[in-house]
């Protein structure tokens, strides 16, 4: 099998006397979507932070494109390829929406703030921003102010900032969260596409979003992975039904 596109290995963490994350290693391969599910307090928001950069381990690592970069930071993570998308928006709301996503292209790059106002007329980067736009159908709002943007074209807009850096991999927290049933069914073909130019670990909540998309599912409970695998095999393991959906084996 070719080698994953990221990865976790052995990684831990406490706090105090909990361990949130307790001994991980999973894999996100190429053209794949893996999704991470788990009840609350289970451990997905510390997993993502050690994955993406903003908290660090106390032992394992993580490995991006067979790199280790466990050392690296957010931005060093994600100039090498790591999309990223958050449970809680990062947008600017008083910004308009082709603002927002130079201004994300411009953060995630490492390029200082002062170079913001030139950012704007570098045709390169607007350019880029608006096919990034076009792709997630927000183009003829691309002058809108984002708070003026209703909940599902945030998200849409959060994806458009990931995709200007050509994502190798992405990372989602929850990208379905807020969103009603027609908001969850674009987002949802959206991804299904998407998976093919970078594979996706998603953190969801929403069952009908990760059984439609997930080609993996892994279980986290108390900070372990308790089970990897296909929806069927995820939806008939005895272990996961005891441990998280609540149902009598
Ligand atoms: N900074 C922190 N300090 C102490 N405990 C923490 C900290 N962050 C998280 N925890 C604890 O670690 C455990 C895992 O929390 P985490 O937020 O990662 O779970 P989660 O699966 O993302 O939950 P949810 O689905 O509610 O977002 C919880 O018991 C939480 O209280």
């Amino acid at each position: 099998m070719s080698e994953p596109i990221l990865a976790t290995r052995n990684l831990r963490k406490n706090f105090g006397a909990l361990t949130a994350t307790d001994d991980v290693s999973i894999d996100l391969r190429a053209g794949e979507i893996h999704a991470i599910i788990g009840p609350n307090g289970a451990g997905k928001s510390t997993l993502i932070a050690q994955i993406c950069g903003g908290l660090r381990p106390d032992s394992g690592s993580v490995h991006l494109l067979g790199r280790d970069v466990t050392a690296d930071n957010t931005q060093a993570r994600a100039q090498a390829g790591l999309g990223r998308t958050f449970q809680i928006s990062a947008l600017a709301m008083e910004d308009s929406v082709l603002e927002n996503v130079v201004l994300g292209a411009l953060g995630s790059s490492g390029n200082p703030w002062r170079f913001w106002s030139r950012a704007l007329s570098d045709t390169s980067l607007t350019a880029k921003a608006d096919a990034a736009l076009e792709r997630v159908g927000l183009i003829e709002h691309r002058n809108t102010r984002c708070a003026e943007l209703s909940h599902g074209q945030r998200r849409q807009l959060e994806v458009a900032v990931a995709l200007t850096l050509s994502p190798k991999a992405f990372v989602m927290d929850e990208p379905m969260a807020g969103l009603g049933a027609e908001g969850s069914k674009l987002l949802t073909a959206f991804l299904d596409q998407l998976r093919s130019e970078a594979p996706i670990l998603l953190v969801e909540h929403d069952m009908d979003a990760v059984f439609a998309l997930a080609d993996r599912i892994s279980v986290l409970v108390y900070g372990q992975v308790i089970a990897t695998g296909t929806v069927d095999e995820i939806r008939q393991s005895r272990a996961v039904r005891e441990a998280y959906l609540g149902e009598e084996a």
